[in-house]
């Protein structure tokens, strides 16, 4: 069992200083990572936030400090739609970013699209992903996923994170790295996700909320019943956890837990 850090809180005025404020923090990030290993790999989400913090990225004057070819992007989750349909993921991220820096194609993960080799068979999909997951690991690596540097996680108003939803088989899954959703409370309902066993082998995992309708989920999940009733309790990283909120979503924390005592 890997030790999970304890979740560091960071609230920002509002959600459009968060995505600002975070679109710096992953560019200082990235780069460190380049400047010490030559690579960075980052893991994406899909939702409100994360689309703002790629805008933000895309906006940002040091957008190009960051090495663009040498940076693996993956996702923490995925529609299971056709893969140019405008409610994946991956299409929304490059129409906020990905379009218009110079990435390295074959470093671009996508998760598999429902018009692609695997057709209905979303199951199939998901083992291909961890599969593809698995031989990117390094040889140090035994979660049969890269050491990720920053795994970026939206946060639901029912606490969940990626695809792994209160109550679901998803988040009870121990063993595979990535699993295939169906019933999904968030329409689509069938998707495709990383598991918290997936997540917590990412060096430090980043998960955004902001808004008053966020409140009450971040309150529960840093406060509360446990991963299995709230997913985002138990998206913690191996070096760092960081809640990046705005004050809104932040509202309903404890006192005591923030700000710190
Ligand atoms: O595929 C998805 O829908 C996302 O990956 C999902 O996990 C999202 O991050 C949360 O639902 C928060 O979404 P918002 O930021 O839009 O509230």
């Amino acid at each position: 069992m890997t030790a999970a850090s304890t979740p560091q809180l960071v609230v920002h005025r509002d959600k459009e200083l968060m995505a600002q404020a975070t679109a710096a923090r992953l560019i200082t990030r990235i780069v460190d990572a380049q400047a010490a290993r030559g690579t960075a790999s980052v893991v994406l989400t899909g939702g409100r936030n994360g689309n703002a913090l790629l805008a933000a990225i895309a906006a940002s004057p040091a957008r190009d400090a960051v090495d663009w070819a040498r940076l693996d992007l993956w996702w923490g989750d995925e529609r299971y739609l056709a893969s140019d349909d405008p409610e994946r993921n991956a299409v929304q991220a490059r129409a906020e970013l990905l379009g218009s820096v110079p990435l390295d194609p074959a470093r671009v993960h996508e998760m598999p699209a429902s018009d692609g080799e695997f057709g209905s068979d979303v199951e199939a999909a998901a083992a291909r992903y961890a599969q593809e997951l698995a031989r990117a690991a390094g040889p140090g690596e035994h979660a049969g996923v890269p050491a990720f540097d920053v795994l970026l996680l939206g946060v639901g108003p029912d606490t969940h994170v990626a695809s792994l939803f209160p109550e679901h088989p998803g988040v009870r899954e121990t063993e595979l790295t990535v699993v295939a959703v169906h019933g999904s409370p968030k329409p689509p309902p069938i998707r495709i996700s990383l598991t918290l066993p997936a997540i917590r082998a990412a060096r430090e995992v980043w998960l955004l909320a902001a808004g008053e309708d966020k409140a009450d989920a971040v309150a529960m999940a840093l406060t509360g019943p446990g991963e299995i009733q709230a997913p985002a309790s138990g998206a913690r990283g191996l070096s760092r956890t960081l809640w990046l909120l705005d004050r809104a979503a932040a509202s309903k924390i404890p006192a005591g837990l923030y700000p710190p005592s």
